[in-house]
């Protein structure tokens, strides 16, 4: 008789024939960094952190000490220096650059990541440009906001970024960074690019981090309709033609189809976001016991990435180096 249980027998067996295998390699940590001398916990995502300059590059340090290769910074930027052209955004001297800076310094192989996207920086909190269209109606402007992200890539990559990720959605963005970092010199430093990311409700703790919520509107006519798969083959093609070097999509957990289906039909390596409001439905249900926190967190990451993104950007990343 035919019994798939023989390769289930006992763990030796098991180790030989799994699939899929989790490594602290395979993470990006997300970290936050406000311009304060302390550390603030974050209300609405339990166990993330507002690090100052000094706690952002001691959580990297101890996160990279962990096996893991890479962080992602997110910032969260005061108020007074949100302005409806998001010029705060490409600041050589802003947050984001003296970060840069502070990690690279201290961990000269860490792989630092950036976020490209206008959301932290513009007083109406999109990732774009808002500008009146001819009928006096709220437009999320393209082609200005790809010039504003090219200016926004460029500080980055001054600043000694290794990898710059743009996360607006906004077209062309692709290519218009690329050629903008070429030009300048910067022919080394990467793209991964946010190539089919859902307007979700996944995203809400997020915001709640960086206080960067849309002041009108929803993201509807940038981010992708959660409805939609074949779009994001078309989105992958896309960013694979104007240059990206790596593609992600996000979020990973209710989007693992879409993870599947990105795969087939790229050669490029692909990358999914566990988003904060993953991360929430994990933390609150492990709070009291409900759900065990460290097998869920395994399990879903492992799902992830059998669904074919060989990177994980989680705010799980370092607890579960330290879980593996
Ligand atoms: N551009 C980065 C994000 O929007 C993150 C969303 C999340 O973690 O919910
Ligand atoms: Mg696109």
């Amino acid at each position: 008789m035919i019994r798939p249980r023989r390769n289930r027998k006992s763990p030796a067996v098991r180790d030989l024939v799994r699939e899929t295998t989790l490594s602290p390699a395979d993470f990006i940590y997300p970290l936050f960094v406000h311009d304060k001398d302390t550390d603030e916990a974050i209300d609405s995502m339990p166990g993330c952190t507002r690090w100052s300059l000094e706690g952002l590059v001691k959580e990297a340090g101890e996160a990279h000490a962990l096996g893991i290769p890479a962080v992602v910074i997110f910032p969260a930027i005061a108020e007074n220096l949100k302005t409806s052209e998001a010029q705060e955004s490409y600041n050589d001297k802003g947050l984001v650059p003296r970060a840069i800076q502070a990690l690279k310094s201290a961990h000269p192989s860490l792989c630092v990541i950036t976020d490209v996207a206008l959301d932290p920086y513009n007083a109406d909190g999109h990732d774009g440009l808002v500008r009146p269209d001819s009928d006096g109606n709220l437009e999320i402007v393209n082609d200005d906001t790809v010039a504003v992200l090219c200016q926004q890539a460029l500080c980055h990559a001054r600043a000694g970024a290794d990898i710059v990720s743009p996360s607006d959605m906004m077209d062309g963005r692709v290519l218009a960074i690329r050629e903008s970092l070429d030009a300048e010199g910067h022919t080394d430093v990467s793209i991964l690019a946010y190539t089919a990311k859902y307007a979700s409700a996944y995203y809400g703790p997020f915001r709640g981090a960086l206080e960067s919520e849309p002041k009108a509107g929803d993201k509807k006519t940038y981010q992708m309709d959660p409805a939609n798969v074949r779009e994001a083959i078309r989105e992958t093609m896309m960013d694979e033609d104007e240059g990206a070097d790596m593609i992600m999509v996000k979020p990973a957990g209710p989007y693992l189809d879409i993870i599947a289906k990105v795969k087939e039909s790229t050669t490029l390596p692909v990358a999914a976001y566990q988003v904060s409001g993953e991360y929430l439905m994990i933390k609150a249900a492990s709070q009291d016991g409900w759900l065990d926190e460290k097998a869920i967190v395994l399990e879903s990451l492992t799902g992830i990435k059998r669904a074919g993104a060989s990177i994980i950007l989680t705010y799980f990343a370092k607890d579960a180096a330290r879980w593996l």
